[in-house]
């Protein structure tokens, strides 16, 4: 059997985040991977030199290419970067009816460079959020998409129940923005609230932690696990992926994609 799964997202020219970090996640899975690209950006150890939108109708044409010959197991979506972007995928969403789809709602590069507009928050609250089997939003996304600041792990709790009444079925916060020594990402099934804990690796090898931590999650969607599942395996993944980083470039490099084995 062959598991398929689809990212729609912005491609990182110097490979460790956005497509390009999906696409390699999905491969050490051994789930085939396919890509639908909303922007291109000019991108580096050392930052984002550029930002260039695509055309909507190229986006569509992507998506309706794939959707109708090589129908995805799962989804993820990364940098949707305006609110025309947003729209278009969440209709395509729903018309092919993808259920098993992670909503990684990008907004800034780890450098500061904004790869969301700030006014298409609330495109990405309406129509993201409740299409979202998956949410994984890191502390700072968290805070935006609730308009509430989150300091404690009770707040982080709390967030986590705003974000599954505004429609997300599955609500994974990570911790990689929590202060201390060590990291807590949360899962809350509606019901219940499931942690991982792990010890913060000093490195500032950690450029595209979010969307290689995301992809690990869809791929194990695209292989029919279950949410739980799904978070446990990628946390392994990311955690063999910082420890043993790559060392390349001059800058914040990326993670390793080849560090975890099944
Ligand atoms: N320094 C680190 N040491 C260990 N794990 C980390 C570190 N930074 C991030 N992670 C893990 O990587 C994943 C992505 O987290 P985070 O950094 O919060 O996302 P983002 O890249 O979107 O800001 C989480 O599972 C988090 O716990
Ligand atoms: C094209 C593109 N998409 C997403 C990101 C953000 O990736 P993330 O995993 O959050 O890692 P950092 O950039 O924050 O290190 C990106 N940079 N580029």
């Amino acid at each position: 059997m062959v598991y398929k799964a689809l990212t729609i997202a912005g491609s990182d020219s110097g490979g460790g985040a956005g497509i390009q970090a999906d696409l390699k996640t999905f491969h050490q899975f051994r789930v085939f991977g396919m890509s639908a690209i909303t922007a291109v950006t000019a991108q580096n150890t050392l930052g984002v030199q550029g930002v260039y939108p695509l055309p909507i109708e190229a986006i569509e044409k992507q998506i309706d290419s794939i959707a109708v010959d090589l129908p995805p197991d799962a989804v993820k979506t990364g940098m949707l970067f305006n609110e025309e972007i947003i729209e278009l995928v969440a209709r395509k969403i729903k018309q092919y009816g993808w259920v098993r789809v992670v909503v990684d709602p990008v907004m800034i590069a780890k450098g500061g460079a904004p790869l969301l507009k700030q006014e298409a928050v609330k495109a990405l609250q309406r129509h993201m959020l409740p299409l979202a089997y998956v949410l994984t939003p890191n502390i700072p996304e968290a805070e935006v998409l609730t308009n509430m600041r989150i300091e404690t792990l009770e707040q982080r709790k709390e967030a986590a129940k705003k974000l599954h009444d505004m429609g997300v079925q599955y609500v994974v916060m990570k911790g990689g923005h929590g202060k201390g020594d060590e990291l807590v990402d949360l899962l809350y099934d509606g019901e219940q609230f499931y942690e991982w804990t792990s010890q913060k690796i000093y490195t500032k090898h950690t450029h595209g932690t979010g969307c290689t931590f995301a992809a690990a999650i869809t791929a194990q969607l695209a292989k029919g696990k279950t949410a739980y599942e799904a978070v446990d395996i990628a946390k392994r993944f990311i955690q063999k992926a910082i420890e043993q980083t790559l060392q390349i470039g001059s800058g914040h490099g990326p993670t390793n994609h080849w560090a975890f084995h099944e």
